[in-house]
């Protein structure tokens, strides 16, 4: 079992103990459930580089990343330093995030926001709307083609955006359809934790033309982003690089700086 399977076993059992706290009518009366979601991919495009940048506290192949940042100073300084959108984790177990993050994050910009989850039930997508999301995450490696495609229409349903990730060409090609408003592909292994960027130049040519796509994780260096957007990639998802220095609002604007 990988540590995917591991996080999606644990992730159902939460959602379980969850529906029995609150219902979707409660969800639907939150008072952020109501509001317009921003385009996330006329953000991407309208931003230079496309950054999303990530907070995120710990992770599963890293442990401990940042214990002391703050989620709305954070949101804060991405947004300030011209990100394009902010993604927040909000699975506790594995990366000690909460739904409370995300409504800080929420609290913070106007730029969208990610809500950073495992999603397995169309509960968590009400949740994500009630909490102030703009996007929802489908991963397709802990989803069936059948789920995947049902969640993204519903999200659609809601007004929220969606974001399809995908780690290689054979579910790039059967994942993604007209409901997928941006595709990632994550360059990071599930089985061996290990980043490559190249793995995002290596799907390029299976896109469908037009895709808004993204590279995800393990981007640190002003030169793999250059090299991703000359090749065509519209947005860069980046948290640790970020996250692992004491000022993350420092280390994006010295990050922008070096992009230009
Ligand atoms: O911290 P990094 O290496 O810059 O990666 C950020 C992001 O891509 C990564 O956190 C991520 C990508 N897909 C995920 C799915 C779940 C949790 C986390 C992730």
């Amino acid at each position: 079992m990988n540590i995917l399977d591991k996080i999606i076993l644990e992730k159902k059992k939460e959602v379980a103990a969850r529906k029995s706290q609150i219902t979707e009518e409660q969800l639907r009366a939150m008072p952020l459930f109501g509001r317009v979601c921003p385009s996330f991919a006329d953000s991407l495009k309208s931003h230079p580089f496309g950054i999303i940048s990530e907070f995120k506290r710990q992770s599963p192949s890293k442990g401990l990343i940042n214990g002391t940042a703050k989620p709305f100073d954070t949101a804060k300084g991405y947004e300030n330093a011209g990100a394009a959108a902010i993604s927040c984790l909000t699975d506790e177990q594995f990366f000690g995030g909460t739904l409370a993050d995300l409504e800080q994050v929420r609290s913070a910009v106007e730029i969208p926001v990610l809500r950073k989850e495992f999603i397995v039930d169309e509960f968590q997508i009400l949740e994500a709307k009630a909490y102030g999301a703009d996007i929802i995450l489908l991963i397709a490696a802990a989803l069936t083609v059948e789920e995947c495609h049902r969640f993204a229409r519903y999200a659609k349903s809601l007004g929220l955006n969606t974001l399809l990730e995908v780690h290689d060409k054979d579910e790039l090609l059967s994942y993604q359809n007209e409901d997928m408003d941006v595709v990632g592909v994550n360059n990071r292994n599930l089985k061996t934790f290990k980043t490559d960027y190249r793995q995002s130049l290596e799907l390029l040519p299976f896109f469908p033309e037009g895709t808004v796509k993204i590279s995800e994780s393990g981007l640190h260096d002003e030169e793999q982003l250059k090299e991703l957007k000359a090749a065509g990639f519209n947005g860069f998802l980046i948290g640790e690089n970020f996250m692992k220095t004491d000022d993350p609002s420092k280390a994006i604007q010295d990050f922008m700086n070096g992009l230009v």
